[in-house]
């Protein structure tokens, strides 16, 4: 099997890198093509992968074509993959917003499509990812496409329609989580703590408690009250943090960002 990468940015790096570390991918069987040419032999010189000069010489040499451009560039490189298409190809895309009938009415409706939401932790190997799939899709294409995204982290499948949601809270929401970290930083470089100090032990707390709120299978708040000693410190932030309305300013955020998601399709 060959891997075809159109658009050689941010998350296709990555998930290069992730395939090339891992055992289960050779780095001579994947290709990418980008706008810019330099992206690609830089790709090709870092970690041995072929360089194409166009979208279609990489759907000649591809199997499993990745649309990783933003979803505005789709409208530009479609037609080009629609032109080149073949039966033998297996289309992933990771755009945000784009469904499976996007795809279907922009390329074909007989062509195995899988969607899929990784998030830009793959570049250390920790994509929190989903993926759907048109019905055209076999189970050894499914498998085959997961364990490429499983190279950067893990891979669930989650249905269409919650695919926006998904893209929320596993694409977009690390955005949020390094905006929260910073702040706790910045709270302590206030206090007088050097900011890169402050910056490791805000994450490592970040690290620390997500692995509770996955390993202990107790309620988020079972665990905030067992933070917070009667009378004590940390009761002061939480009764802060609820009078300054956080969890409804999360629950805006998170619309905000669904609702761009889900007009992104329209
Ligand atoms: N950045 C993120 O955290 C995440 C992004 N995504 C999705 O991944 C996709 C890529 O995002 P990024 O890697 O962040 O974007 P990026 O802007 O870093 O990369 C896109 C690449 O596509 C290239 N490009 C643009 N037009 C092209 C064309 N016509 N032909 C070939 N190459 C072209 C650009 O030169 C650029 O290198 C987007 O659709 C986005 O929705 C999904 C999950 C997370
Ligand atoms: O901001 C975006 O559009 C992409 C989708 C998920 C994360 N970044």
């Amino acid at each position: 099997m060959k891997y075809g990468f159109i658009g050689l940015g941010n998350m296709a790096t990555a998930i290069i890198k992730g395939m090339c570390k891992s055992e289960d991918f050779e780095s001579s069987s994947i290709h990418g093509f980008n706008r810019t040419i330099a992206k690609a032999t830089t790709l090709a010189t870092t970690y041995g992968i072929h360089a194409n000069n166009s979208i279609e010489e990489l759907m000649a040499n591809c199997d499993v074509i990745i649309l990783s451009v933003k979803p505005q560039m789709l409208p530009d490189v479609l037609p080009e993959v629609k032109k080149h298409l073949l039966d033998r190809h297996i289309i992933v895309s990771i755009a945000a917003g784009k469904n499976i009938s996007y795809f279907q009415e922009n390329l074909s409706a007989t062509t195995p499509i899988i969607r899929v939401m990784p998030n830009i932790n793959a570049i250390v190997g920790a994509s929190t990812s989903c993926y759907t799939a048109s019905e055209q899709v076999t189970d050894a294409q499914l498998q085959l496409v997961t364990s490429l995204f499983e190279t950067v982290g893990t891979i669930i499948e989650v249905p269409e329609n919650l695919f926006s949601i998904f893209t929320t809270i596993g694409g977009s929401s690390p955005a949020f989580t390094y905006m929260y970290i910073d702040a706790l930083a910045r709270a302590a470089v206030r206090e007088g703590m050097p900011k890169n100090m402050a910056l490791d032990i805000a994450a490592n707390a970040v690290l620390g408690s997500a692995k509770m709120i996955l390993q202990s299978q107790e309620h988020p708040w079972e665990l905030v009250d067992r933070v917070c000693s009667p009378g004590g410190t940390t009761i002061q932030g939480v009764s802060s943090l609820q009078s300054n309305h956080f969890e409804t300013t999360i629950h805006d955020a998170v619309a905000a960002v669904t609702n761009k998601d889900r007009n992104l399709s329209k």
